[in-house]
């Protein structure tokens, strides 16, 4: 074979859907032609400009991949969830709320990425909640951990596939706005895309119109039907007054932010900053889910200098503030899950 095009080879094995045995057949295509009896170098690419394209290939999840993992979880759960829930850090209670649930370890889902974080358990669990279908993801994937926005965020794509209508995301956060107090809950009504003001986004690449328009707007991303709903079950469980309404952002992490970043942050009108959401939501709108979406207030964000220990942002503290608010958290995801059983 002359004229070999390995990056054309590495698409079309990923437009063929081969998976793990496209790219296997696909490398040793290319090793065979860096090898050649006649020593002529026929692909385009060297063999580390291959390995880096195939992959970024690999972090690509097309429509029909896609498809394939939403059968296999509603072939293997006899069950098409109206409601995606994805837990955030330390909130992983939210999905043994479920009952009769068929649970999924990421490790043995077809094409998943796998969690590395601590206080996200690696499954997904599908079952009833409050007489609705639905699908739980105990641990989400996280920039941070290596892969790209549109792998974060491809189980949400999943969900779509899957049935879901409703897309409920839930994270910890630090609390930038000076009113909020650690254990409060704040209901997501607007983003700041931080990743995305540095050109980083989980649509970037081919759009697939089966999902979604190429330029999708992200007005009104949150549902104010959702969040009124809520703020009603806020009264209804006597919590109101540690209830708000506010903006998050993302930033990449794992790092916490400094104090100029939080105090831009401030400025910026943020009141709550984490390192996810944003991505997930993006791709939820896209195809035209419902978005509700709440922070757990887990840390107060600093925005004076401070040599104590005590003020800085930690994980053990993220997840301990979490484990102690997960009833509240629970409880305000099983009152709104009724609510739209109501109206289903
Ligand atoms: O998955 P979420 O956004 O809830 O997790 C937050 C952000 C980092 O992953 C971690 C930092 O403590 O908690
Ligand atoms: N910053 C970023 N992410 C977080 C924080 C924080 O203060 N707390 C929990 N997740």
């Amino acid at each position: 074979m002359t004229g070999y095009n390995s990056q054309n080879d590495v698409a079309s094995s990923n437009g063929n859907q081969a998976g793990a045995t496209g790219h296997k057949s696909t490398e040793y295509i290319a090793q065979e032609n860096h090898t050649r009896s006649d020593n002529r170098i026929v692909c385009s690419l060297t063999p580390d400009e291959f390995r880096a394209v195939r992959m970024m290939s690999e972090d690509m999840y097309p429509y029909e991949m896609i498809q394939e993992i939403a059968d296999f979880l509603v072939k293997g759960s006899g069950i098409r969830p109206k409601i995606g829930i994805i837990c955030g850090s330390g909130l992983g209670s939210l999905a043994d709320l479920i009952q009769n649930p068929k649970v999924f370890e990421y490790s043995k889902i077809p094409n998943f990425p796998v969690s590395t974080v601590e206080g996200h358990a690696g499954k997904l669990v599908v079952g009833c909640l409050e007489g609705v279908n639905v699908m739980a993801m105990q641990g989400r994937f996280h920039y941070y951990e290596g892969y790209p926005l549109a792998k974060c965020s491809m189980p949400v794509r999943v969900m779509k596939l899957c049935g879901v209508e409703y897309l409920f995301a839930t994270n910890a956060a630090g609390g930038i706005n000076p009113k909020y107090a650690v254990g409060d809950i704040m209901l997501m009504h607007d983003h700041v895309n931080m990743l995305g003001f540095a050109g980083n986004s989980p649509l970037q690449g081919p759009n697939d119109p089966r999902f979604g328009p190429r330029f999708p707007a992200l007005v009104n991303s949150y549902n104010k039907d959702l969040i009124n709903k809520a703020i009603d079950i806020s009264k209804a469980m006597g919590i109101e007054s540690s209830v708000h309404v506010g903006v998050y952002s993302c930033l990449g992490g794992p790092t916490y932010e400094t104090i100029a970043e939080l105090r831009a942050l401030r400025m910026m009108g943020v009141d709550a900053v984490g390192m996810s959401t944003v991505h997930e939501v993006i791709t939820a709108r896209h195809c035209d889910m419902k978005v509700f979406a709440f922070s757990l207030i887990t840390n107060k964000c600093a925005t004076e200098y401070s040599e104590k220990k005590d003020e800085e942002a930690n994980h053990d503290e993220v997840m301990a503030v979490a484990k102690n608010k997960q009833k509240a958290c629970c409880e305000m995801v099983s009152r709104l899950v009724a609510e739209i059983q109501k109206s289903l």
